[in-house]
């Protein structure tokens, strides 16, 4: 794993102060230790993203001001496509957050095509740092307050699968297709129907429509996500079949858990026909166990970070449990499961734990992590604090750490 953690706990806890933050995406350490050493001075909070996945982890915590974004993270990428599909996630999730591209490698060339898909500017590398500082401070002058994300819209995506239904979803998405989405309940329709109504040209409202409770169709354009389409009641159905092919300004995505043959019986065969034109399909999530470890990273960091606990640590043997679980209800019981670890401390079932007795008294183990846990958290989490009030040595207290999943 790499050094997400760095500064986040000192961070976080400045995370209320009303210093402007922005997130410096970047996989080159001594790159981000420059910068850091920059902005620090500067007096603008700067946190660290060193992938894409740990960018969109951060977004889905933090209000941000600003990203800084370098356009390639892994070994030997020169191509800028992991910065320009980063870029374009960015700017669906926050369509106003202002993005300053920031390469060497890539060249001029990348850096404009970046600025044509909603980049507001870039830096070659190395920079010049008075450069940079006035341009960060022109573009956070001018920029009125970030509203939070919403870490509900946030679509982590690493399998095969899921990388060619969200390219299918995105080529479609400036159209006016209606769609339906296919998958069982949790495997994440809704938040792949709101990346569409994002990514399409539609400036209208977005409304989420519950079929089943549904009793008259609502006014007005925009995109209508029907949850549970099958559910509608037949004279909506009817009434929904004339609204659209009498042409109405409105597009329509309907999600469904039941497959699309099962799916087909149960409309109204017209609706069918105007809504079915293209079909996305989401498998399950134990159908796909490559999205698992990348879900599980980000929604540890995620529920860390919102309830203020560290993260425990996930060893191999987790993830491998997690990879051969059921998952009834798929992503939504994977993001309970780590939200449970998190609150918790442990992965252990509370029935498996060793670190109860059984009878309710605390046992030497429980006393330890205790202790630790404490020191820690008068320290806000500086290691090398807590382990010199400890008597212990850094290696030492890292060992007893991920003992103790802290
Ligand atoms: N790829 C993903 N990345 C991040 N979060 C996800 C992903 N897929 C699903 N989730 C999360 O899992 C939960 C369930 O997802 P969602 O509501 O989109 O599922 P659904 O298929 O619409 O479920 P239902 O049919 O029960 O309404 C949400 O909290 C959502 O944010």
């Amino acid at each position: 794993m790499n050094t997400f953690h760095n500064e986040s706990a000192e961070d976080i806890l400045h995370q209320n102060s009303s210093n402007p933050s922005l997130l410096f995406v970047d996989d080159d350490q001594d790159v981000q230790a420059a910068a850091r050493l920059l902005f620090r001075r500067r007096g603008i909070k700067m946190l660290s993203a060193y992938d894409t996945q740990e960018a969109l982890t951060q977004l889905a915590i933090h209000s941000f001001d600003l990203v800084l974004l370098d356009l390639n993270y892994s070994k030997g990428a020169t191509n800028g496509a992991e910065g320009l599909a980063l870029l374009k996630d960015i700017l669906i999730l926050r369509p106003d957050l202002p993005v300053v591209v920031v390469t060497g490698h890539s060249g001029v060339t990348i850096a404009v095509e970046a600025m044509r898909a909603g980049a507001c500017d870039f830096v070659m590398k190395p920079w010049n740092n008075d450069r940079l500082g006035n341009l960060v401070d022109k573009i956070l002058d001018g920029r009125k307050s970030e509203t939070m994300a919403e870490s509900e819209s946030i679509l982590i995506i690493a399998s095969p699968d899921m990388k060619r239904i969200v390219a299918e979803a995105d080529r479609l998405a400036p159209t006016r297709a209606p769609l339906i989405i296919c998958g069982p309940s949790g495997s994440g329709k809704t938040v792949l129907a709101q990346r569409i109504h994002a990514l399409s040209r539609n400036t209208g409202p977005i409304r989420m429509i519950y079929a089943e409770e549904c009793n008259r169709l609502p006014e007005g354009g925009g995109t209508w996500i029907f949850r549970d389409v099958e559910a509608l009641a037949p004279s909506l159905q009817r009434q929904l079949a004339d609204r659209l092919d009498g042409g109405e300004a409105v597009r329509v995505i309907a999600l469904t858990s039941q497959d699309r043959k099962t799916l087909e019986a149960q409309l109204e065969p017209r609706l069918m026909l105007l809504l079915g034109m293209v079909t996305l399909v989401i498998p399950p999530l134990n159908e796909r166990p490559d999205d698992i470890p990348a879900l599980a990273m980000h929604f540890l960091r995620y529920f860390a970070s919102r309830h203020g606990l560290p993260e425990p640590v996930m060893e191999p043997r987790h993830l491998a449990a997690l990879q051969a679980g059921l998952w009834p209800q798929n992503v939504r019981s994977l993001r309970a499961t780590i939200e449970r670890a998190v609150l918790m401390g442990t992965w252990e079932t509370p029935s498996e734990s060793p670190n109860a007795s059984g009878d309710g008294t605390p046992t030497l183990r429980d006393a330890e992590r205790s202790l630790i846990e404490t020191a820690l958290r008068n320290h806000s989490f500086n290691v090398t604090k807590a382990a010199r009030e400890l008597g212990l040595t850094r290696p030492a207290l890292y060992r007893r750490m991920a003992r103790y999943g802290l």
